[in-house]
């Protein structure tokens, strides 16, 4: 009888120690799914574009409209601004920018739809600066380059670095050269291709613009410890606030297509003002304001 009723408890035994070990493999699993790892607790911080992702994800349902750049021409005005291979000869270019100029109207700047887009910003980007001046149009500091197969093109430096944080109004600082070139590509995706064709481009000022410099560009510039600073001639133009190259006399702007032929001057009826608690008409009387500029 005994020998029997032990042999009972040890198989007891032996069931409760594998029902405790699989109770315990089964709750060390799940806790181990629901508690925040080591890497969670110190988590790699999210770029700038992936919390503007997880944001987007999570926007109410009134936001949730279909997407600006659906239509036909934005699809080809995307395929069309993929690098094209595209020789920078003096015949090339001289006939590439007289096809440019021609897709100027009225109603456009450029033309989404034409392949010859793609070359367009290559060349802004490669082609040789064959003349350097100071644009003394606006306010602000830029200047205007002679492209070979002679274009001309307006470049506006880059006087902030990219994660430089402008307190004050939103007009404090200067002009940040990135907006021509957001400009170009909202006005593309918005379908009114309003905005002059823009580029991000980086130059060197000792090898490829003060060798081609007129008088008046090189009479503003000088140098401060080893970069080339210029502050060229407009009206908040000074001294003591210019631009300045790297210590390798590299300089990072915008370039922008120069259009040719007569602009009219137009104020945007949506201007701000500039004192500080002055609201414009446009603020305080939105509906009323939109229907006065549109029988006007
Ligand atoms: N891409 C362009 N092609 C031809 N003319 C242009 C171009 N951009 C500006 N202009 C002309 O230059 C003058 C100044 O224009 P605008 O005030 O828009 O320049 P801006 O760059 O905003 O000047 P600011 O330095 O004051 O910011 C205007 O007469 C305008 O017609
Ligand atoms: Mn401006």
């Amino acid at each position: 009888m005994f020998p029997l009723s032990l042999m009972f408890l040890k198989k007891n035994v032996l069931i409760l120690c594998a029902t405790i070990l699989i109770l315990f493999f089964i709750t060390t699993n799940y806790l181990r799914s629901i508690l925040p790892s080591n890497s969670a607790l110190n988590p790699i911080p999210l770029t700038i574009e992936e919390k503007i992702q997880i944001e987007l994800k999570n926007l109410p349902g009134d936001y949730k409209v279909p997407s600006l750049i659906e239509h036909k021409t934005f699809h080809r005005f995307a395929s069309n601004i993929k690098r094209v291979p595209f020789e920078l000869s003096s015949e090339n270019l001289t006939k590439l920018w007289s096809k440019v100029n021609t897709w100027v109207t009225k109603t456009q700047i450029f033309d989404m739809s034409n392949p010859n887009i793609g070359r367009a910003l290559y060349a802004l980007k490669n082609a040789k600066i064959l003349k350097a001046d100071l644009d003394t149009r606006g306010t602000q500091l830029k200047f205007t380059f002679i492209l070979e197969g002679d274009q001309q093109v307006i470049f506006k430096p880059q006087f902030y670095q990219k994660n430089k944080i402008i307190e004050g109004p939103v007009y404090a600082g200067k002009d940040r050269y990135s907006s021509e070139i957001l400009g170009f590509y909202l006005s593309a995706i918005l379908n009114k291709p309003l905005s002059p064709i823009s580029v991000k481009r980086t130059i060197s000022l000792k090898q490829e613009v003060l060798p081609v410099a007129t008088k008046q560009l090189l009479d503003t510039t000088f140098m401060i410890q080893n970069r080339t600073c210029i502050y060229g001639r407009c009206f908040f133009c000074k001294k003591e606030d210019p631009v300045c190259s790297d210590e390798n006399s590299y300089l990072s702007g915008a370039v922008i297509f120069n259009i040719k032929g007569h602009l009219v001057s137009n104020r945007s009826p949506w201007q701000r003002t500039y004192k500080k608690g002055k609201n414009a008409i446009w603020q305080e009387l939105p509906e009323k304001y939109c229907m006065y500029v549109i029988y006007n």
